[in-house]
């Protein structure tokens, strides 16, 4: 690697190496969606937990009403309602039936359900016209899930479904991987917080919201502390506030050759972090190690904002991911056409920002998967940066690449699941 940069996989190699996944809690479900669960769940009880009617109708005995016909309509005295959770009639004798609702208990007696369309509805007596088949409409105790059958397998990221099946068995809580607790500084003397004034040298902390933001996307919890000055002992008195409640710290900007370079300079003498240059633009500057009695993660973010947020998706992302005890990255890259061509810098991966897209080619046998190149390789250009889905990759060794080339695209707004 060019100046003693080291290369992007060995540095986030050496980010992944010492981080290990959470101690496992129980969780809320609510509180899970995302999350890795970490024990085998069987099902405390069946599902349907009781026989019950899939339609609206009348619980027959089959035998009672095999010879009903539109032309000679059996009619039979009705003995009460059953509705869903509310008490009813608990059987039937013969000759008679119940009304029934869809999800309400089949009364013993009853070996058929006879659906509204094939009645006149009567509440008294009802004229049915239509044989059911046997046990037609009925939903079996255990038809769905039986009691102690295996549900859902540890190391499984919860999703609405899986949620789903563990509140319909009961389940409150379920244990998993927690979120880790983010911590996002930016540094800098000349940003303000937006809806605040700005002078003339002052910009607003683009930065905090956009890390803040792309770890909550990560399934972080996100501690958006904000801006701090460019001053050594005012950063590490707010660092060391937070560190109680921190997983993982984030901060950006101060890391380069500047005289202010606040991040450098207050922990530098703390031997804990290192910082130098990865082969890669935008993204150079970087830093990682650990603050405090607790070891807490750090990565020291370049300032520049598409240099922090690529930085983030490369190397924090999979961090936290490592954390919540996923894997660092699922299927981080694909293979699209290159629309337009581009120049790089040989020797550092570039990451191009771009427009990914998908377009189906009507008859023909696939879709056309294309990557249009969007702005320039500015690293301050948030505008681009927000136009943007994916990111283009251009390997260390390639210098352009020219309209038709196949590149490799990082796509972007990947949520827990990938
Ligand atoms: N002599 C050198 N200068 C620079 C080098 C270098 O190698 N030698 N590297 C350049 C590269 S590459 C980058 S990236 C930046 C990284 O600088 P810092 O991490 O020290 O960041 P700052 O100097 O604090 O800020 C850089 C730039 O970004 C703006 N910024 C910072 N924080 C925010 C924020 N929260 N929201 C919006 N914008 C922010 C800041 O105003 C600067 O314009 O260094 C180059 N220089
Ligand atoms: O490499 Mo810097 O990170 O261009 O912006």
């Amino acid at each position: 690697m060019p100046d003693g940069l080291e290369s992007v996989d060995d540095f986030l190699a050496r980010v992944l190496a010492d981080l290990r996944p959470a101690a496992a809690v129980d969780l809320p479900l609510m509180d899970a969606l995302g999350l890795v669960c970490t024990e085998d769940v069987s099902a405390p009880l069946s599902l349907p937990r009781f026989d019950n009617s899939a339609m609206d109708g009348y619980a027959v005995r089959r035998d009672d009403v095999l010879a009903a016909s539109e032309a000679a309509p059996v009619e039979l005295p009705v003995v009460g309602e059953i509705g869903a959770g509310r008490a009813g009639p608990s059987s039937i004798t013969p000759g008679h039936v119940a009304k029934i609702m869809t999800g309400a208990p089949m009364p013993d007696g009853a070996d058929a359900v006879v659906p509204y369309e094939w009645t006149d509805r009567g509440a008294q007596r009802v004229r049915i016209t239509q044989a059911p088949g046997p046990a037609q409409h009925i939903r079996r105790a255990g038809g769905d899930v039986t009691e102690g059958e295996h549900l859902i397998s540890a190391g499984t990221v919860l999703g609405p479904r899986h949620l789903g099946l563990l509140a319909s068995v009961g389940r409150a809580t379920v244990s998993v991987r927690p979120r880790p607790r983010v911590v996002v500084l930016s540094t800098g003397s000349e940003l303000r917080e937006p809806g605040e004034q700005l002078g003339a040298d002052s910009i607003y902390d683009g930065n905090s919201y956009l890390l803040a933001a792309s770890a909550r996307r990560a399934g972080a919890v996100d501690v958006r502390v904000g801006i701090v000055p460019d001053d050594a002992d005012a950063f590490l008195t707010l660092l060391h506030a937070q560190l109680d409640d921190a997983d993982v710290v984030v901060t950006s900007g101060g890391v380069s050759q500047g005289d202010f370079d606040v991040v450098k300079a207050a922990l530098r003498s703390l031997g804990t972090v290192w910082f130098g240059g990865v082969a890669m633009q935008p993204g150079k500057p970087q830093g990682f190690g650990v603050v405090g009695e607790q070891r807490v993660p750090i990565f020291t973010l370049p300032g520049n904002p598409v240099s922090s947020y690529i930085s983030f998706e490369l190397f924090v992302r999979p961090a936290l991911r490592t954390l919540m005890g996923l894997t660092p990255a699922v299927e981080p890259t694909t293979t699209a056409t290159l629309e337009g061509s581009v120049a790089s810098l040989s020797g550092k991966r570039q990451f191009l920002r771009g427009r990914y897209a998908v377009a189906s080619d009507g008859a023909s046998d696939g879709a056309t998967v294309t990557v249009k190149p969007i702005g320039g390789t500015g690293s301050h250009l948030v505008g681009d940066l927000a136009a943007s889905n994916a990111l283009i990759v251009v390997p260390e060794e390639v210098t352009a690449l020219e309209p038709g080339a196949q590149v490799q695209v990082v796509l972007l707004d990947r949520g827990t699941h990938g």
